[in-house]
């Protein structure tokens, strides 16, 4: 594996809560490339949460600080990029991701609530309806998520092992056929 990725690095993508940050980090542990997540950059850089940032200086500066952490990070080779979810509204943000393989996490909406019904850490889901919240941003997004080079939907019982064992073993045919 690690051979013919040739130091590509790959991109995870897809709505909050799929697993990109806990799946990325297993890919990366995996094949020994080193793991970065572009949310985490952007809390120690600006020394707060993601949830201070959004509601200190809106979600535009959060939007540009994201682009310019996803400039700096594709400069690098072998790594395994967690993204936040809404990387993709970025036209510009597309010329980074295109440097490496892009892999889009895919799951249910209903998974989705489950896994973030109790966690308050992303500013966007602090609506009412949750629910409405999540399938208007996915209807907006999915337009966007679908240009990945690896769409890979998981399932309710799917372990985030199974998944990144799953990944890793798809990814050679995707190079194949790029
Ligand atoms: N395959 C999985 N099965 C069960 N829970 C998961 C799985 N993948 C991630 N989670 C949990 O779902 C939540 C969101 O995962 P996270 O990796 O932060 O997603 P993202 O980075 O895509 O927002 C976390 O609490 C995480 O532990
Ligand atoms: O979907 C989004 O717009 C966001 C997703 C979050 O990251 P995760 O996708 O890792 O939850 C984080 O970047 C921020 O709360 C905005
Ligand atoms: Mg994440």
């Amino acid at each position: 594996m690690i051979d013919i990725l040739k130091g590509v690095n790959l991109y995870l993508i897809g709505m909050m809560g799929v697993g990109k940050t806990t799946v990325g980090k297993l890919i990366a542990a995996e094949i020994g490339y080193r793991f970065v997540d572009t949310d985490e950059v952007i809390v120690k850089a600006a020394g707060k949460s993601i949830n201070e940032i959004f509601t200190e200086n809106g979600e535009p500066e959060f939007r540009k600080l994201e682009g310019d952490v996803l400039a700096q990070v594709c400069a690098y080779t072998k790594l395994v990029v967690a993204t936040g979810g809404g990387v993709i509204m970025q036209q510009r943000n597309w010329s980074y991701l295109h440097h490496g393989l892009i892999i889009w996490l895919d799951a249910p909406i209903q998974i989705i609530l489950q896994r973030l019904a109790a966690d308050n850490t992303r500013p966007l889901l602090q609506d009412a309806d949750m629910e409405s919240k999540l399938r208007s941003l996915l209807e907006q997004r999915q337009p966007m998520y679908s240009q990945a080079d690896l769409h890979i939907t998981i399932s309710a019982t799917e372990t985030p092992e199974e998944i990144a064992t799953r990944i890793l073993a798809t990814i050679p045919s995707i190079l194949k056929q790029q």
